[in-house]
């Protein structure tokens, strides 16, 4: 047999900042293990290939109007992508398996919130393995999601909101992983579509590791019947290929080398969430009150019908002038590995919150939908690396919070634990450690779907 059969992979990632970085983390360590990797992209959002020489790409076209490439309404654009990729992406798949010239592919590997690629890859007999960008603990929680409604949690209450989660320790019922829509049953569905794909796939990727989630990753063993492969952090497994989509302004680097240590609070809310003008203000406030530098990155978008600075109070700049500074997209991880930075007040999407743990930065959490809130629960009620806003925003807990964290004994603590936290996370990449053994058997696993393939065609 040909040495180099099997070692071709497919990859399709949803195509959101979140997920892409995520999913070219994975192409780079599985190409680093050998792999030739092609990578199946939408149109909408495309990375650019030439930031990626060793990975080939293919373009589909999903022709989304203006109006549908939004994520104003993110439930409705995932459910139309699951729509308007399908045939696309099934015929751009089906031409690859098809060229001869080529190696075989060994498997799909698509974004859980694709599970349309289940069955495309189950009608062309290709295996498909789920890549979560999110995290174990998280996916408990939307694989629950059928015994919470039977339950009457949904739609969620907000005069329930500080109760229990009964069936989900520590979790308050504001916690759980659900997200504004015109249409709420489409959540429902596809998040049952995202775990019922999950479970008929070949094996799920978890950018995440054992010491850090590892009583969410033994209920989904417990619960799913397939391979499981904690392998991350993905992004200190191996050097980055640029995957921003946004540039990334560099001005905040010289900026932190005149501060001091641990001085800084860098505040970043992903590449999705908004807040209202009304919400803008209350950070703005907070930051300004607090007295302490700060790094903002007001992304365009971050406030709701408004242009990035537009609703800053007049004189603020000049205000804070010196001790803050303003970016519309910062080289994050770079940022977070900064010694001037002492705290990151972030919305916990999941490659935010594994940055944070691996640079050991204290978090103060502002959850904004889905699988976030799940997360900032876990970071201050089950890790104890960070506080969470809890009573909305207002200017007054803002400059409490970031003080507690900062320069109080409780911030202290905090920092302490992250710093152990953040060994652990090196650790597990370590020969003979979690991370280290799951890429082993994950590639051992695709060999054999691989052997599996080849003797059935
Ligand atoms: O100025 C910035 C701000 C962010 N980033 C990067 O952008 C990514 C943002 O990812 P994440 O923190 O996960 O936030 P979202 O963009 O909101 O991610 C989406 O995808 C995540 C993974 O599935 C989910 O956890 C989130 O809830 C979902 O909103 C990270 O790698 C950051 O380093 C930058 O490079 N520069």
């Amino acid at each position: 047999m040909d040495q180099r059969k099997g070692r071709r992979l497919v990859l399709f990632p949803l195509p959101l900042q979140g997920h892409i970085s995520p999913m070219l983390q994975l192409a780079n360590i599985l190409h680093s293990q050998g792999f030739t990797i092609t990578i199946i992209h939408t149109s909408f959002n495309s990375p650019n290939p030439s930031s990626h020489p060793h990975l080939t790409f293919h373009f589909i076209q999903e022709n989304l109007s203006a109006s549908e490439a939004s994520t104003d309404d993110l439930v409705a654009f995932v459910s139309l992508l699951n729509t308007k990729c399908l045939v696309p992406f099934r015929d751009c798949l089906a031409k690859l398996l098809a060229d001869v010239e080529e190696e075989p592919i060994a498997c799909l590997i698509s974004d859980a919130l694709l599970p349309f690629t289940q069955a495309v890859a189950d009608s062309l007999k290709l295996p498909r393995i789920v890549l979560r960008t999110g995290g174990a603990s998280s996916f408990v929680v939307f694989a629950a999601f059928p015994l919470l409604k039977e339950r009457g949690y949904f739609p969620i209450q907000d005069s329930k909101g500080q109760e229990p989660v009964v069936e989900l320790p520590p979790l308050k019922i504001k916690d759980l992983p659900v997200i504004n829509t015109r249409d709420p049953e489409t959540l429902y569905e596809i998040v049952n579509g995202m775990v019922d794909g999950a479970k008929v796939s070949s094996g799920i990727i978890w950018n995440t590791f054992e010491d850090l989630e590892e009583s969410a990753l033994a209920t989904l063993r417990q619960q799913f019947s397939i391979p499981i492969f904690p392998i991350g952090p993905f992004h200190i497994c191996i050097p980055a290929s640029p995957s921003s989509l946004l540039t990334q302004d560099q001005s905040c680097i010289a900026w932190l080398d005149k501060q001091s240590p641990k001085s800084v609070i860098y505040v970043s809310f992903g590449s999705i969430a908004a807040v209202s003008e009304a919400e803008f203000l209350e950070i703005a406030w907070g930051l300004a009150n607090c007295k302490l530098p700060f790094l903002w990155v007001v992304r365009p978008g971050l406030t709701r019908g408004s242009d990035c600075l537009e609703p800053l109070p007049s004189g603020f700049m000049e205000m804070v002038d010196g001790r803050g500074h303003l970016v519309k997209w910062a080289p994050q991880q770079e940022v977070l590995a900064h010694p001037a930075v002492g705290a990151f007040w972030t919305h916990n999407g999941w490659n935010s919150t594994l940055e944070s743990i691996c640079e050991g930065i204290p978090m103060i959490c502002m959850p904004c939908f889905t699988d976030q809130k799940v997360n900032a629960r876990y970071v201050s009620d089950v890790w104890k690396v960070g506080l969470q806003l809890e009573n909305g925003l207002k200017r007054e807990e803002i400059e409490k919070t970031i003080r507690r964290v900062m320069v109080e004994k409780q911030g202290e603590e905090i920092r302490s634990r992250i710093f152990r936290l953040k060994e652990k996370a090196n650790h597990c990449l370590k020969q003979g450690r979690s991370s280290f053994e799951s890429t082993n058997s994950l590639v051992t696993h695709i060999l054999s779907l691989e052997t599996f393939t080849f003797h059935t065609q």
